[in-house]
């Protein structure tokens, strides 16, 4: 969907739906579209605003303008793509830039003049609901939030460069930014720039294939900052010009005690393709992992996501979704608008049972708790040996590897820790566990006898 065409289309049907002109003129005509994401099928339009009130009118789905936009949306897409879509508005205040005055406007277009604009390198903005207070704190991510405020409060000091790695939609770019949020708003004048990986190679990319100017523009920029965030860096991976590029910014950067923040699907050493001089740069600081969420953290994220948006919903349809998803906090955000969206729209009052069918239709189940001794009566009905032999201590082939699979799975899905594991394997250590895992995941990657047991176990384990 075009951003544009779609809120030209909604704004013409808004206008003739809000009679009084200064609410139209002020609330709606003054929104400036500015992308349209969809996600986990929830289409969000993004608009922005320079009035604080404006913003606020339009806040969660209690505003006023909430329905009308809706039904308008469904009849602006019915209308130019032949389905009717639900699309809900997200209004983001963004300051107004001061006007330059006159003297700066005419020293500007000198300037400008002079040097004939040929290149500048991309600006990002730091997403304002990306803060520490919008983002819950508990044990999968604990360690990352309490290295990321530390890294806000004195920048440059400790902890530098600072890598925040986990797996997609889990809260990385969230951290990072609140980082920066946290710098700005205790020195409003500090040099924040917020790029993703892919910019960074964009920008060196176009500034190479313009000029020597450009490419020297290109550094200025890139190495006069104060905090330096970079998100994705995994993308770096198999690109030696640019690594090498990179390896110079960040040595600009850090040799005067100036911080860099990186996130990464996973740790720069597992990442094939970077080059041994980055990845030991890279682990000079403090390396933070961020897992999934369990389900108090979950249910949390939710409640917070609630009230931020000022929803009133029970605590058990929360609970319902929260325990339903658990793949990350992104697909549960987006479940979540989904299921609020409709049951708003359903004529049937809000209870776990209409939460529950639209979670069916959505095709997310409830988890179960899964737990090791589940997991080790399935493995062992799987493979015809007994419960005794997967915690004992025989070595023959027929066991072990029901056992390797056992211990596998006890790792991957359960939340206990290795030494737990070890422990209800009749008491073994947590380097057999980690190693009986290890192993699993590698043969995993060429073995396709052993990919589809695995997941017929866990189709058993989440169907029993
Ligand atoms: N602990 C949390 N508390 C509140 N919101 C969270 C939390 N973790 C993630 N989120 C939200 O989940 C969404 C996805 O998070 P984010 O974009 O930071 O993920 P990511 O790990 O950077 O993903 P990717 O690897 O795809 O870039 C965001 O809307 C973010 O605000």
């Amino acid at each position: 969907m075009d951003h544009l065409e779609l809120w030209k289309a909604i704004k013409e049907i808004l206008r003739s739906q809000i009679t009084e002109g200064f609410t139209f003129n002020n609330f709606v005509e003054s929104l400036t579209p500015l992308m349209v994401t969809t996600s986990n099928n929830t289409t969000m339009l993004y608009l922005t605003t320079t009035s604080d009130e404006v913003a606020e009118a339009w806040k969660g789905q209690a505003s006023p303008y909430f329905t009308s936009f809706v039904t308008a949306a469904m009849q602006s897409t019915m209308n130019l793509y032949g389905t009717p879509t639900f699309v809900q508005p997200v209004v983001q205040f963004i300051a107004a830039q001061p006007k330059p005055t006159v003297s700066e406007q005419s020293s500007a277009t000198v300037a400008t003049n002079a040097a004939t604009p040929k290149f500048s390198v991309s600006s990002t903005t730091l997403n304002p609901e990306f803060r520490f207070d919008t983002f819950v704190s508990s044990d999968p991510n604990l360690e990352a939030y309490s290295v990321a405020q530390a890294v806000a409060k004195d920048p440059g000091k400790q902890w530098n460069p600072l890598m925040i790695y986990g797996g997609v939609g889990l809260g990385k770019t969230h951290l990072m930014q609140a980082i920066g949020n946290a710098v700005l708003e205790a020195n409003p004048s500090a040099r924040v720039k917020f790029i993703t990986t892919e910019t960074f190679i964009n920008d060196f990319t176009e500034a190479l294939r313009k000029s020597q100017d450009a490419v020297e523009q290109f550094k200025r920029e890139y190495r006069s900052v104060d905090l330096l965030l970079v998100d994705d860096i995994q993308f770096l991976a198999d690109k030696a010009k640019i690594q090498e590029e990179f390896f110079n910014t960040f040595n600009a950067v850090t040799e005067v005690n100036h911080q860099i923040v990186m996130t990464s699907d996973k740790l720069p050493r597992d990442i094939k393709g970077i080059e041994d001089r980055l990845v030991s740069r890279f682990s000079m600081g403090y390396s933070a992992n961020i897992t999934k969420p369990d389900l108090p953290t979950k249910v949390a994220i939710l409640r917070n996501k609630a009230e931020q948006e000022d929803l009133q919903i029970p605590n058990d349809v929360i609970d319902e979704i929260a325990a339903s998803v658990d793949t990350n906090v992104r697909e549960l955000e987006g479940v979540f608008n989904q299921v609020v969206g409709k049951l708003r729209f359903s004529p049937e009052p809000m209870t776990v049972d209409t939460a529950r069918n639209i979670l069916d239709s959505l095709n997310f189940k409830r988890q179960r708790t899964v737990t090791i001794e589940m997991i080790q009566e399935e493995v062992a009905k799987y493979f015809d040996v007994t419960v005794a032999d997967i915690i004992g201590k025989k070595r023959n082939k027929e066991i072990v590897m029901p056992r390797q699979i056992a211990m596998y799975l006890s790792r991957d899905i359960t939340q206990e820790s290795l030494p737990q594991i070890g422990r209800s394997f009749g008491g073994k250590d947590h380097t057999t566990v980690m190693h009986a895992s290890d192993k699993i995941v590698n043969l995993i990657a060429e073995d396709t006898t052993l990919i589809r047991q695995i997941q017929e176990l866990r189709e058993n384990l989440s169907n029993s």
